[in-house]
């Protein structure tokens, strides 16, 4: 490799997901915590993953109890499923920063539900207190699941919640640069706090907006956070390829990690940007064991923490069909027959999970697949993949996807909350470390974006 070509890093961030997680039994296993308003606990979570070499905590966003079809929300929070517990993500963070000098931060916040002076001036003091290591994950929040409690909300098409993201991260960009360099001047002895003339109003006058400004915080430590988003329709990957620095993914496999990365690479060299300055990282669910035999023993008895009927109940939102009220030991294709034609009227992605299920039955079409089957295997990582073997074995899986690019890095999904994330730095990350993926520890703190190599 040419030595004016940067070495690429791998990417490595924590999964702040209770009290389950992409794996649907994590509080229940022996060695999770279970009270998740304890600030010790997250704070101690956040020490952890910077010791042990993680770039980034992300903290995830939903805005009501998780909802399947026929507004079930009763089975997830008795269940204890992901979402049931859901603290403000901006103020994780914040408690989180307080404890840390170098980690990054990941804080989700909806466009749809939230305006955009609240977004800018919160995103612009976590930014200061965390001495610059903010993201921001703009969501949409697709569903009616996220509308539950902002009933008075116009309900938007999936364009209009676009169109409204867009003026938003314009109005965002506008109030987060209201500011420039020494425009904070704090000089006693003339009695001037801060120079008028390098602060100026935004003066937003939009379809959805209007907004006089200036922020009253001045541009954070780097300039602005760093932008991350989550689509995958076309209008969502044009949306990143023209904000954003990071995409997270959950995808089933390599090839659509790399079609995800690749095709948001394409449209933002189309809009002038540099492709090779957005990265992806996507979710994967390590079960690591000190043999494989270990490791295969452990992801079995994982399955077994899985309550059925949670499971049944979410794989009924993500195909957009009511599989709950059918013995679990019906064969799958059973179910789908009878309930071909239903609305997915309530799901939270209803008909998503399909081509995830074509798969999964590919894998073996001679075997009779219960609707049990199904649901624990979608409720033990969702659609990511669960990466089962020694920390070798692991480290090998990583490495892979990272050399073929499909992607920049990995978000971790505890199996056991938080200690997936202290066994995984202990076990696979001096493998990845030894091999050379990871950047070597910074004698002084990092902002994100010096982290990421973004800077201007
Ligand atoms: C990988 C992934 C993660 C997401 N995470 C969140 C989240 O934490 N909070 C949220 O409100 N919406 C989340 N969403 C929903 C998105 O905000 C968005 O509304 C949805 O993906 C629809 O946009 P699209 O059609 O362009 O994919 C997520 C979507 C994806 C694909």
């Amino acid at each position: 490799m040419s030595s004016t070509i940067a070495k690429r890093h791998m990417f490595l961030a924590g999964y702040i997901l209770v009290p389950g997680s992409h794996f649907a039994g994590m509080w229940r296993h022996p060695y999770s915590e279970t009270d998740f308003c304890d600030p010790d606990l997250f704070k101690d979570t956040a020490v952890t993953l910077e010791r042990g070499g993680f770039d980034l905590a992300f903290i995830p966003e939903s805005l009501s109890v998780t909802t399947g079809l026929s507004n079930d929300y009763e089975t997830f929070l008795k269940r204890g499923a992901v979402g049931a517990i859901r603290h403000d993500p901006s103020q994780l963070v914040s408690l989180m920063a307080s404890v840390t000098q170098s980690l990054g931060f990941t804080v989700t916040l909806s466009t749809t539900y939230m305006e955009p002076y609240h977004l800018a001036r919160t995103l612009s003091t976590l930014d200061h207190f965390s001495r610059g290591r903010i993201s921001w994950n703009v969501v949409t929040s697709a569903g009616p699941s996220n509308g539950h409690n902002f009933g008075h909300f116009p309900k938007l098409t999936s364009p209009e919640s676009y169109d409204r993201a867009e003026e938003i991260l314009e109005i965002c960009r506008s109030l987060w640069q209201s500011w420039q360099d020494g425009a904070l001047v704090a000089d006693k002895a003339a009695g001037i706090y801060a120079d008028i003339g390098k602060i100026r109003p935004i003066d937003h006058e939009g379809d959805l907006f209007q907004l006089r400004g200036p922020l009253s915080l001045p541009a954070g430590p780097d300039g602005e956070p760093i932008l991350m988003s989550v689509g995958v329709s076309p209008r969502g990957r044009d949306f990143s390829a023209k904000w954003v620095d990071v995409i997270f993914a959950i995808q089933a496999d390599a090839d659509g990690m790399s079609e995800l990365r690749a095709d948001v690479r394409r449209r933002a060299a189309e809009k002038g940007r540099d492709p090779e300055k957005i990265f992806l990282l996507t979710a994967v669910q390590p079960v690591v064991g000190e043999t494989e035999a270990i490791a295969r023993a452990r992801a079995d008895y994982l399955d077994e923490l899985i309550c059925p009927d949670v499971a049944i109940a979410f794989l009924s939102g993500m195909i957009g069909r009511d599989a709950t009220g059918f013995d679990p030991e019906t064969p799958i294709d059973e179910v789908l027959e009878k309930t071909a034609g239903a609305s997915g009227k309530g799901a939270v992605d209803g008909g998503a999970a399909f081509p995830w299920l074509d798969r999964i039955r590919a894998e073996d079409r001679a075997r009779n697949w219960t609707l049990r089957d199904i649901a624990i295997r979608m409720s033990r990582s969702t659609s990511t993949p669960r990466l089962v073997g020694t920390p070798e074995q692991v480290a090998d899986q990583l490495e892979a996807y990272f050399l073929a690019e499909a992607c920049d890095g990995f978000v971790i999904t505890p199996t056991h909350f938080p200690g997936s994330f202290d066994e995984f730095s202990r076990s696979v990350v001096p493998i990845l470390r030894a091999r050379g993926h990871l950047r070597e520890a910074a004698q002084e703190p990092l902002t994100l974006r010096q982290r990421l190599g973004l800077q201007c």
